[in-house]
């Protein structure tokens, strides 16, 4: 009696719960979106979308051939409608943003944009987001990054110099160009003093290897489940923070390192403010020389952030975001709490290193196998490089065919592309057809289909052909949106100027001193869920000129 009982109650539940999931699983065929018929009521398309470990250029390019420009499929509970129609990217990302402030969250770190403490630029929404980003914005700007590049000039010169020792070799350019981004990052938001390249293996390398390029999800049973119960996720992050105690957090280690940096921080500003002061006081009374030395200046994003407080103007806009948005009145905090610096520094440590390592990687690859255009970027090197003072970040800025040859390299390979998606807030109609989007759906653009569309760039559009970035030429489409390595709209990507300072300056280092030949093992193997960039990078690299030294100083000011 008491087994059947419970049997009983077993039974309904089971029918109730497969009920709902099936009913979810049915969900694009209801709407009438054509789209890939889910291969488990349960977790959905996750297994065929991740099979490769590739899912923009794989599954979503095979997807579209079938069932068009837009179609829908199923990311465990996530309902995700994949497009390359630009119309309705242009409403989704820029148009009508209000309605799509919030961006696909990312499943190795389930946890609620609107509530948990570690939230950061990258994962937060709505208010939370745009206070974020309105006072971070200028931490990563041009003023700022003038400061920052002698930071990255220390370790790109590192590393090439580290180079030379291994010049005719086999050489893997993907694990040093992740060594060097990784150094950046870590010298220029976690306060590490100095560079760390070439003792040994940064261990945080590996924290962002295994970030990047988890599992795939339906083989890790818990991301699984949280994929799968994504509309549950109010509950079930509870159960994370329980495993997170166990098991710890990747980010954890840094996390610990952080809040030591900022206490010291915190302290050497009280007393560089004490020492102007009193700087100012002695420059007052005549004493010109007591004015703060240069190197005093200097400032990294654990600095910046320490300072970052809200402007009356950057306030209003707030506020507008509000009303605009229809979101709950809530009390504006004019500057960071140190759980945000330490959320911010740690998302740049995993939205900035891997990224810039990848496109810097994907560079390698091309200018390999291009020799041609490798010659043309010698030459302007060679033109605008003459010694390793040349090296600094208005004179590569100003270098046209450096600047062709990176958003080439970014165009047949947009590697980071994943992040490319909005969140439905509230729902509307988007694009000429007038598509519905129900509040909760996510939107994917489908950037690898939009960035080798024959209709947008020509015939030649899946080979690298770094003139057709000539405006003279007349060769690019006219659509902005025909270009999004580094996503589109407010939203997008706050580190662009410094990736590609970084970028710049790497390979006028590299390419200033050697020729990066074609080997038998070179090959771009594209692989990963989040980044999707080669792992390795095989070359030779020929030594052109030395580089001279005339004004190394400069470099340490
Ligand atoms: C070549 C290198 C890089 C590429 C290709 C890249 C790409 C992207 C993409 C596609 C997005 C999503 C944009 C969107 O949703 O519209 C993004 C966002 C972001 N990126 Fe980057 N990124 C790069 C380097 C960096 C660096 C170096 C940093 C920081 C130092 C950084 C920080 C961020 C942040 C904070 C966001 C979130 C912005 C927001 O949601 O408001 N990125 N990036």
């Amino acid at each position: 009696m008491f087994l059947e009982f419970f049997g009983g109650i077993f039974a309904v539940l089971f029918v109730i719960v497969y009920g709902y999931f099936w009913h979810r699983s049915r969900f694009f065929t209801r709407r009438g979106i054509p789209g890939p018929k889910p291969t488990s009521v349960f977790n959905g398309n996750l297994r065929e979308l991740q099979v490769n470990r590739t899912p923009f250029n794989s599954a979503m390019l095979k997807w579209e051939k079938q069932y068009g420009k837009t179609f829908g499929y199923l990311e465990g509970g996530q309902k995700v409608v994949c497009t390359s129609d630009l119309g309705i990217l242009h409403d989704v990302f820029g148009r009508k943003f209000e309605n799509f402030h919030s961006r696909k969250p990312i499943h190795v770190f389930p946890f609620d944009p609107d509530t948990d403490e570690r939230v950061n630029v990258f994962t937060s929404r709505g208010l939370r987001w745009k206070r974020l980003r309105a006072l971070t914005s200028p931490s990563f700007g041009i003023p700022k990054l003038r400061n920052m590049q002698w930071t990255m000039l220390d370790t790109t010169k590192k590393v090439v110099e580290l180079l030379e020792d291994l010049e005719g070799q086999e050489i893997n350019m993907a694990k040093w160009l992740l060594e060097s981004s990784t150094d950046v990052i870590d010298r220029i938001a976690f306060g590490k003093p100095e560079c760390g390249v070439g003792k040994e293996q940064n261990p945080v390398t590996k924290i962002i290897r295994a970030f990047f390029d988890p599992a795939p999800f339906y083989e890790n049973p818990i991301i699984n489940f949280y994929s799968s119960t994504f509309e549950f996720q109010h509950w079930t992050i509870y159960f994370h923070k329980i495993l997170l105690k166990f098991k710890g957090s990747p980010l954890t280690q840094l996390a610990a390192q952080l809040i030591q940096t900022i206490e010291e921080k915190r302290e050497k500003q009280v007393k560089k403010q004490e020492k102007k002061k009193l700087a100012e006081k002695q420059f007052e009374e005549g004493e010109t020389s007591a004015l703060l030395k240069k190197d005093d200046e200097y400032e990294d994003f654990v600095d910046l952030f320490l300072n970052c407080e809200a402007s009356e103007e950057d306030l209003k806009s707030i506020e507008k975001t509000q009303e605009r948005y229809g979101l709950a009145k809530a009390k504006i905090e004019k500057r960071l709490s140190d759980q945000e610096i330490i959320s911010m520094c740690s998302v740049l440590m995993l939205a900035g290193v891997d990224t810039t390592a990848t496109a810097m990687s994907c560079l390698c690859y091309n200018l390999a196998a291009h020799p041609d255009a490798q010659r043309t970027l010698h030459a302007e090197i060679d033109d605008f490089i003459h010694s390793e003072a040349d090296i600094h970040m208005d004179n590569v800025n100003n270098m046209k065919y450096l600047d062709w040859c990176i958003k080439e390299s970014m165009r047949v390979l947009p590697f980071a592309a994943g992040a490319n998606s909005r969140i439905c807030m509230k729902t509307c109609e988007v694009g000429e057809q007038k598509l519905k989007m129900e509040a909760g759906m996510t939107i994917v653009a489908n950037v690898w289909s939009i960035h080798l569309d024959k209709k947008l760039w020509g015939e030649d559009a899946e080979q690298f052909i770094p003139e057709r970035w000539d405006p003279d030429a007349d060769r690019l489409p006219k659509d902005p949106y025909a270009y999004q390595p580094f996503g589109l709209g407010p939203r997008q990507c706050m580190g662009m100027k410094f990736g590609l300072l970084e970028i710049k300056l790497m390979y006028c280092h590299l390419l200033k001193r050697f020729e990066i030949c074609r080997n038998e093992k070179t090959k771009c193997d594209m692989a990963g869920i989040i980044v999707c960039g080669p792992h390795d990078v095989y070359v030779t690299l020929k030594r052109r000129t030395p580089m001279t030294y005339t004004d190394k100083n400069k470099l340490l000011l």
